[in-house]
């Protein structure tokens, strides 16, 4: 006779054996989390208890060795769960995000730090560098790219006053809905708020479905739901927090024009993170302005054979310098061909400030 259980009586009895297996097993990780806290506290009284570095490689290789029945980003996920509940009882960590609360920033801060941080929502992009800067947090979330519509100026002009260094990315599919509250008369919708990023990230379905509704502009998707409570016709584009935070419904799902519409989100702190295996490293460089500088300043990253993933230009604010360029490669800051790929960069460029080197987000 096979043991393998039949009736339902038998199988809720495996998984409760099951459930006191894994109970004991991550009380036996968070007791070993805790004892790696005193190992650092003894290296050194002003320890940085958040690793980057060791994050990525946990999730990495869990999501490598999981053989399913659960997908691997699902297995990361129950896993980023553990592994911020065991940081939260080696120091509780404190980040602030471009708010307000129901944001996708908010949503990018819990996927990388988990529930067990602690999150504050800020006005402005510059306020997260701010609260970072002073101490009053740990680290700090902000949105850089969305892959419709391009870079978050705010973010990047916010580095160049800044000494913060990135020490990770969290990329985000966002996924946009067409919201309303139960008040709502819904074929009577005449008035469609949303920040302006995610109008333009939905313009095709809003002129299919919506031509003759009126687009308000506000300062974030949770202000528009936030609104929306409060009219009857009225809809809201925002994403699945906002609509559980203000209790709307979905009028329509997915409305973003690309399937593939995401966001990438950087983490800002103080530390320098050593290298993960798989990282990327951030300049900002400004070039004299002269005939052949964005060829000079990008020929040594081909013959170093570095992978670029993103490179931008902003105006220069001290007017001194014309072009300011950021710039993503793959790589890390320590490895022996990227410290050499520096080396050249800083005799081309006026001024080459690396914004840190960092794991790929995983996740
Ligand atoms: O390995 C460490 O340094 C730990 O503190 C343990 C641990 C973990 O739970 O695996 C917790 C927090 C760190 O950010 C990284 C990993």
């Amino acid at each position: 006779m096979s043991d393998t259980p039949v009736n339902l009586d038998e199988l809720r009895q495996k998984i409760d054996r099951i459930d006191s297996d894994i109970l004991r097993l991550i009380s036996d990780r968070a007791s070993c989390a805790q004892q790696v806290a005193k190992v650092k506290q003894g290296q050194d009284p002003d320890a940085v208890f958040y690793r980057p570095e060791r994050e990525a490689q946990v999730l990495r290789r869990i999501m490598s060795l999981n053989n399913g029945p659960l997908d691997s980003e699902e297995m990361a996920r129950l896993f980023r769960e553990i592994m911020s509940a065991c940081l939260a009882l080696e120091q509780p960590v404190k980040v602030a995000y471009l708010g307000p609360e129901g944001t996708f920033t908010q949503q990018a801060a819990l996927k990388h730090f988990g529930e067990s941080a602690v999150s504050l929502p800020m006005a402005a992009i510059d306020e997260v560098f701010r609260e970072v800067e002073a101490g009053a947090v740990n680290y700090g979330v902000v949105p850089v790219e969305n892959s419709t519509e391009g870079v978050i100026n705010h973010t990047l002009d916010s580095f160049m006053d800044s000494s913060m260094r990135i020490c990770g990315e969290v990329v985000l599919r966002i996924h946009h809905h067409l919201l309303v509250a139960d008040t709502t008369l819904r074929d009577k919708v005449s008035r469609i708020y949303s920040h302006p990023q995610s109008f333009a990230q939905c313009r095709k379905w809003l002129d299919a479905h919506y031509p003759r509704a009126e687009r308000i502009p506000v300062s974030s998707n949770a202000e528009a739901a936030r609104l929306v409570k409060s009219e009857w016709h009225s809809a809201a584009i925002a994403g699945d927090m906002a609509a559980k935070l203000y209790g709307l419904t979905p009028l329509a799902e997915k409305i973003e024009d690309r399937p593939d519409n995401s966001t990438r989100f950087l983490i800002i702190g103080n530390q320098d993170v050593p290298m993960a295996g798989d990282d990327k490293t951030s300049l900002v460089v400004a070039m004299r302005n002269q005939p052949g500088a964005l060829h000079a300043l990008l020929e040594p990253f081909h013959r170093h054979n570095i992978d670029l993933t993103r490179l931008e230009t902003r105006p220069s604010r001290s007017g001194v310098w014309n072009y300011v360029f950021f710039i993503d490669f793959k790589g890390h800051r320590e490895e022996p061909q990227v410290e050499a790929l520096l080396e050249e960069v800083r005799l081309r460029a006026a001024e080459l400030k690396v914004l840190g080197s960092y794991p790929q987000g995983v996740l």
